[in-house]
Parts: C-alpha cells; structure tokens; sequence
C-alpha cells in the first residue's frame, strides 16, 4: 500500500502543500490517539465555557482546538487560522502562503459514547488584498479551496482528502504511524434510498421539506425501501454516503438560530461538499452548488443537501 507522501507526490502536489498537509496530520494522529485513550487519557466529558456559537464545549473540542492551533500558528507557510472554537481568525505568518479552517472535533455529542467523531479541515490559498489576520481572509468560496479532507476517528482512524483530483481514502497505520492508501479514488453512486437527517426536526420544518419526507416515506415507490442512518456527526453520515451513496440533509427550520440550520459554511459544509463533488456526487445548499458560497462570515451556517446525485435532485426539485 501506497504511503500518503508518495501519493501526493504522484498527484503533483506542490511540496509546501505536502508539508502542510503533513502538519495537520501530525496533529490528527495525537488527537486519535488521545480518542483512542478515552478516559484513560482523561478527554471525556465538558468544560464550563461555550464557544462563540454558544455551544456547551467538551474537553476533546478544546484539546483538537489547542493542537491544531498551536501547530499551524507556528507554521511559517500559514498566513491565519480559523477554527469553529475561535470567535475570530487567529493570524499566523503575515507572509505564509496558505490559511487553514477547521472544525476540531465534529459530532462532539458522540465523544462521550464512543461514538464516531472527526477533525475536518480545509486549506486555501492566502489572500494579500486583506490584513493577514483578519476575517476576510476567509470569506472566499469553497471553489478555491486547495486541499480538503477530514480524519474519522471510528474503530479505525482514516483520512478522506482531496487536492483537487480524486477524493482518496486512507487507513492510519498505527503500527508505524504513517496514512496508507486503502482506497483510490470514492465514487457515490447515483442513485440510494438511504437518508441522513435529524427526523426529531420534522415538526420545525419547512413545508417542502416536510412534504418531501412525507412523499419518501409514504407515497414514492422508489423509495420504498429506503433506510434511514443517523450518526449525529455529520463527518460520520457524509463517510458513509461517500463510501455507499444516500442523502444527507440538514435544512433550515422555524426555531430562532435556525433559519440557515446548523451546518458552518466554512468549515463544515464546504469541505465535504468537495469531497462529495470529487467523489462524484453533488453537494447544494438551497438549489445552489455549496461550492460557489463564499461565506459572509466566519461561523456562518447553510441548509445542506449532499449526497447521491438522484436523491439531492429529488430534493431540490420539491423545494423548487
Ligand atoms: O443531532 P443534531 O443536534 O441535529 O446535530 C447534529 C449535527 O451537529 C454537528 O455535530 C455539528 O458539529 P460539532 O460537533 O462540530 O458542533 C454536525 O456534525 C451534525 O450533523
Ligand atoms: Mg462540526
Ligand atoms: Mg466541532
């Protein structure tokens, strides 16, 4: 099996590239590592604090925030960092070359009940128009992203990334520390009759989002035998559509906060839609391609339907 280096090599990464990935990955393998640990390592449970979003923080949120962070800021190819658990961007290297978003630690309900948890990260070329360590660095869409990818700390830890070509996927070796290529390209198939969504939400919904579910489960033949997986992770529900197909959904709903739903534009939404996108599938946010979204700030959130190509399609087509 091919060693994570000699593929991006062989992909024709640029080396400052390569060696910021690698810094990231650095990073992953600590926090899978301490995941692995569990209480042994002392990371379950919450802090007293809630970050900018106003979400309670668990330990582990704080740990992955403080690794990545402390890696990156001392990176001299990195221009600015932002993170899910920053309120703002936090500038590294007024001459670094790239800026890095990432959400530490995805499905951070999950760590408590050694559920599936994640790091996804994304990384763009550095703006010179904007203050090197301002929040405009990062209001640029997902289009200009040049590497994506996120590590799903399950019952074995794997790297999902892409540079621009195929969405890949590797298998941490924990016996001599390094990523190897398991799969080589993801491709979503076009069609599934598998969903992800919160249903519990239904009631707040709009109502083609509702006459859309009402037509799947109850009416709509080809979709008769459709099944429904819930990870309440969203790195977890997007990997198992990459790998088998399906739809993931977390629409905008009536509650205060929730107009655009949950999902981060920048640090969520647009990393898996280009995974999605290269692995074949499609990735929308309101009828709209996630990808052409530059964010209007930095916690920002969209309605999110990715997946299979059919099923997002059919979606779309009911809100339209
Ligand atoms: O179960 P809920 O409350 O609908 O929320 C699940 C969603 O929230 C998230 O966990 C938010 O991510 P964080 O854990 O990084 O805050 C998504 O990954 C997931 O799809
Ligand atoms: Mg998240
Ligand atoms: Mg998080």
């Amino acid at each position: 099996m091919k060693r994570l280096n000699t593929v991006l090599k062989e992909d024709g990464v640029e080396t400052d590239l390569i060696l910021l990935i690698r810094t990231i990955l650095a990073t992953s393998k600590e926090i899978a590592f301490r995941v692995s640990q569990g209480e042994l390592a002392g990371v379950l449970g919450s802090t007293l604090n809630e970050n900018v979003q106003g979400e309670v923080q668990k330990k582990l949120d704080v740990i992955a925030n403080q690794l990545l962070k402390d890696i990156l800021i001392d990176d001299t190819l990195v221009k600015s960092v932002a993170s899910e658990e920053e309120d703002h961007a936090v500038g590294a290297h007024p001459d670094g070359k790239f800026i890095v978003a990432f959400d530490p630690l995805d499905g951070s309900s999950n760590i408590d009940v050694n559920g599936q948890i994640g790091t996804i990260f994304t990384i763009y070329p550095a703006r010179d128009d904007v203050a090197y360590d301002s929040d405009e660095q990062f209001k640029q869409p997902g289009t200009n992203q040049v590497c994506a990818g996120y590590v799903l700390y399950g019952p074995s830890s794997l790297l999902v990334m892409s540079t621009g070509g195929p969405t890949r996927c590797y298998t941490l070796d924990c016996t001599h520390g390094g990523y190897l290529l398991t799969n080589k390209q993801l491709n979503v198939p076009k069609q599934s009759r598998e969903f992800a969504v919160n249903m519990a939400n239904y009631r707040y919904w709009d109502e083609p989002t509702q006459v859309y579910f009402d037509k799947l489960l109850y009416t709509c033949e080809s979709f008769e035998k459709s099944s429904m997986r819930w990870n309440a992770a969203m790195v977890g529900d997007v990997h198992r559509i990459l790998c088998r197909g399906g739809l993931f959904l977390y629409p905008q709903d009536k509650r205060t906060g929730n107009e655009n739903g949950k999902i981060r534009l920048l640090y969520e939404a647009n990393p898996l839609a280009l995974l999605m996108e290269n692995a074949g599938g499609s990735a929308t946010s309101r009828g709209k391609r996630i990808l052409d979204i530059a964010p209007s700030s930095l916690h920002q959130r969209v309605p999110v339907a990715m997946g299979s190509d059919e099923p997002v399609e059919f979606y779309n087509s009911t809100l339209a």
